[in-house]
């Protein structure tokens, strides 16, 4: 797709930020969303009308080459620290590339647009394999992911990622997640201990934990009330991040009650659900995040 096209596409326009990362805003008539070819990642998504679906840190660092604090950056092609080689940058390199934009639609009620990542001399050194990624936007009322990889390699290669979805709340110690009850947990808080779930998820200081063998609905309560609805198809894991009061204060692209706004829910493959695929072979999944009631 030549750039000419994007021009020519309604509801949008291109900027950039303050440090020269390429935006591309969005104002259709069912939403508002921006998005960044770097990490092809999601920074903002709000149904017209509606609360705003996603969470960016209002210290966020939007400059090329850095992750950007908020939004659905996509951890690819490993989830958290590298198996072996911890000197690798933590969450793959995915998040900060930028990703070629291939397809970009609109009509009155939708718009689409298909972002692909492929290997190249720069992704072979840290990870030596051939691949091919594409993350696909459906929006509308709701913000639809299809998240797809390909084996493009002579042998099979191990991969983990996550959409690593920022979530809104008013205030985290009342807020609770449905959905994952009587499911194991990797606790990473406790050193990655294995622990059971027992009723919603609630918050009480940091919670960092990957939830295996998940694909049930999820919800976001808000003081008892549903806010946000989370479905996935393809993502046998649910990474739940808060970093809490102490380490937030450390973070420079966070206010230090930053914590107190947000709660990442991602949908992925890690740790027991590290994913194989063997020459040729591709993995899909999907997620949709639409606003509850
Ligand atoms: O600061 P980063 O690299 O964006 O990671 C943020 C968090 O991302 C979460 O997904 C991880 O489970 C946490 O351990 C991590 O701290």
């Amino acid at each position: 797709m030549n750039p000419s096209s994007l021009d020519a596409l309604p509801y949008i326009k291109q900027t950039e930020s303050a440090d020269g990362l390429p935006l591309i805003e969005i104002d259709h008539p069912m939403f508002q969303a921006l998005l960044t070819k770097q990490g092809a990642q999601l920074l903002q998504f709000q149904p017209r009308g509606g609360q705003p679906l996603l969470w960016m840190s209002s210290n966020a660092i939007l400059k090329p080459g850095k992750s950007v604090r908020g939004g659905i950056p996509v951890c690819f092609p490993w989830f958290g620290p590298h198996p072996t080689q911890p000197q690798l940058p933590q969450h793959g390199f995915a998040r900060t590339l930028p990703w070629r934009l291939e397809m970009a639609q609109a009509d009155a009620m939708s718009m689409r647009f298909c972002f692909m990542l492929q290997d190249d001399e720069q992704t072979q050194a840290l990870w030596p394999h051939r691949f091919q990624a594409r993350l696909t936007f459906a929006f509308s009322v709701e913000c639809e992911l299809y998240f797809e990889v390909e084996n493009l390699d002579t042998q099979p290669f191990e991969l983990s990622y996550a959409l690593h979805s920022y979530f809104p709340v008013k205030q985290i110690d009342q807020a609770s997640i449905s959905g994952l009850d009587q499911l194991n947990y990797l606790d990473k808080v406790s050193g990655s201990q294995r622990k059971l779930q027992a009723g919603p998820v609630v918050f009480a200081g940091e919670v960092d934990r990957i939830y295996l063998h998940t694909e049930q609905p999820m919800q976001i309560h808000e003081q008892g009330r549903p806010a946000i609805n989370i479905e996935s198809e393809g993502c046998r894991s649910t990474i739940v991040w808060n970093p809490g009061a102490e380490k937030c204060a450390q973070m420079a692209d966070m206010p230090d009650a930053g914590y107190q706004q947000m709660v990442c829910v991602e949908c992925g493959n890690a740790a027991d659900n590290t994913l194989q695929l063997a020459p040729g072979e591709r993995h899909r999944a999907r997620m949709v995040i639409r606003a509850a009631g």
